[in-house]
């Protein structure tokens, strides 16, 4: 059902020639949703061998919906890029040959002189720093949220905007903050992160300033601060609530003007970062409080991307469990039960992905047959909620063999109390 008539405008024949020698992956559709034409650059990243795609529906293609974007809950850029006669960009998650890819996607209207849009050129750009697929390293996740601050932080990376990271802690900060860095145009240049929890002022000052030889004692020879290291590149500022008030003011004049003094010296040095920060505590109270610099707020807050906590991305926690189980220091083929992933995705995990991170670790120590299962986890309630199907005799029976702790724990972990786990306990033959 290709649309002949489009495809056979002199027009688009001489823009299918044209975007052929475009490196990025281009496809031509029409109205109906129909792709038309692709680049090679297209046919070589995301053909699937055998499965054409020359007339058939985007959704279908790239999404496997048998509906467009919009009617399966997603944004379609062609829908407002039809209403609008402009461009419209958006992230969404793809099929490719290699699996399920985070894809940006830009489509333009092809308007013709009656100013009617009679079809699109969409280009497709593959997201590097984070994965849909499991991964041992590295930004995993394709649940919405995720894939909202994803879409920001592609958004913000190549402009030069200072951002501020906002999420509680274990959340990915840092990764966070060093997928915007391999994104921005500064990805060539140096990522320096600079923990200000926990740094007194003095040190502080010594380790983003740097210090000349004899500022102090023990200063023997002259050491380049962090600022200036990371000339050229991103300056990361992780916990930047943190900051003693008094340290506020040269962080600002650092900002602003990307000069500074090194502890002692007398020289005025410059240098040159885009800035990231990051923190969990709420800054503009801090600022309402006065223990935050409203001046210092304003220039870090140019660009908010709210990280989302795991509780809000629990459709994210068999990928992020599959890659914690890919990473090194462990038994590889180590697998995790149905269960033990549906109680994992029951938890409210206030500590992250860390926590997450840390419940798998101690997990594998106790799969002694290559299989995590719910008693590994030692997760304490709300772990099994009470909404949750009751737990028949021999599930209760199988629960209770292999649970770790103590039987007020297994109480806890269950929803139920110590009196009605002692009685099934007994009935089990297990007390
Ligand atoms: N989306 C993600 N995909 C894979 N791993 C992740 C993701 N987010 C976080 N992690 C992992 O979770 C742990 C915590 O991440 P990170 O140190 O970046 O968090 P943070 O928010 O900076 O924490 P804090 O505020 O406590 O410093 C790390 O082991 C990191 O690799």
């Amino acid at each position: 059902m290709t649309d002949h008539h489009l495809l056979q405008a002199p027009e688009v024949r001489a823009l299918i020639s044209y975007l052929d020698h475009e490196t990025a992956p281009m496809i031509v559709m029409n109205t109906a949703y129909e792709i038309l034409a692709a680049n090679t650059a297209y046919e070589r990243q995301f053909a699937v061998a055998g499965k054409p795609y020359l007339g058939h529906k985007c959704y279908a293609i790239s999404h496997r919906f048998s509906v467009p974007c919009d009617q399966a809950g997603e944004h379609c850029p062609l829908q407002s890029a039809l209403a609008s006669k402009a461009p419209d960009r958006v992230l969404h998650i793809h099929h490719t040959p290699r699996g399920p890819e985070h894809v940006d996607v830009e489509l333009r209207p092809i308007i013709d002189a009656s100013h009617r849009v009679i079809g699109f050129v969409e280009r497709l750009q593959t997201v590097r720093q984070a994965s849909a697929r499991a991964r041992g390293s590295g930004l995993v996740g394709q649940s919405p949220a995720f894939n909202r601050a994803l879409g920001e932080l592609q958004r913000v990376a190549k402009s030069e905007l200072p951002v501020l990271l906002l999420g509680e802690s274990g959340t990915g900060k840092e990764l966070f903050a060093r997928a915007l860095h391999e994104t921005s145009l500064r990805a060539s240049g140096p990522f320096v992160v600079v923990d200000c929890s926990g740094l007194t002022e003095t040190l502080f000052e010594s380790e983003v300033f740097g210090y000349e030889k004899g500022a102090f004692t023990g200063a023997l020879a002259r050491k380049a601060g962090l600022a200036e290291t990371a000339n050229g590149g991103t300056l990361f500022l992780d916990e930047i609530g943190d900051v003693p008030l008094s340290m506020q003011v040269k962080l600002l004049r650092l900002i602003e003007s990307g000069t500074y003094r090194r502890v002692g010296g007398l020289e005025t040095l410059q240098t040159n970062f885009r800035l990231v920060t990051a923190t969990h505590k709420p800054l503009e109270r801090m600022v309402a409080d006065g223990q935050f610099r409203q001046d210092l707020y304003y220039r870090i807050a140019a660009f908010p991307l709210r990280l989302p906590p795991l509780r809000e991305r629990s459709g994210d926690i068999a990928l992020l469990v599959e890659s914690l189980l890919q990473r090194s220091g462990g038994n590889a083929t180590q697998r995790i039960s149905p269960e033990a992933l549906t109680a994992l995705g029951q938890y409210p995990w206030p500590g992250n992905i860390r926590e997450l991170r840390n419940v798998i670790e101690r997990a594998r120590l106790f799969a002694d047959d290559g299989e995590i299962k719910v008693a590994h986890l030692g997760l304490v309630a709300p772990a099994v909620p009470h909404s949750a199907a009751p737990l028949d005799a021999a599930g209760f029976a199988e629960f209770a063999r292999t649970f770790a702790g103590t039987r007020k724990a297994l109480a806890a972990a269950l929803g139920m109390s110590e009196r009605t786990v002692y009685r099934r306990l007994k009935q089990a033959g297990l007390a």
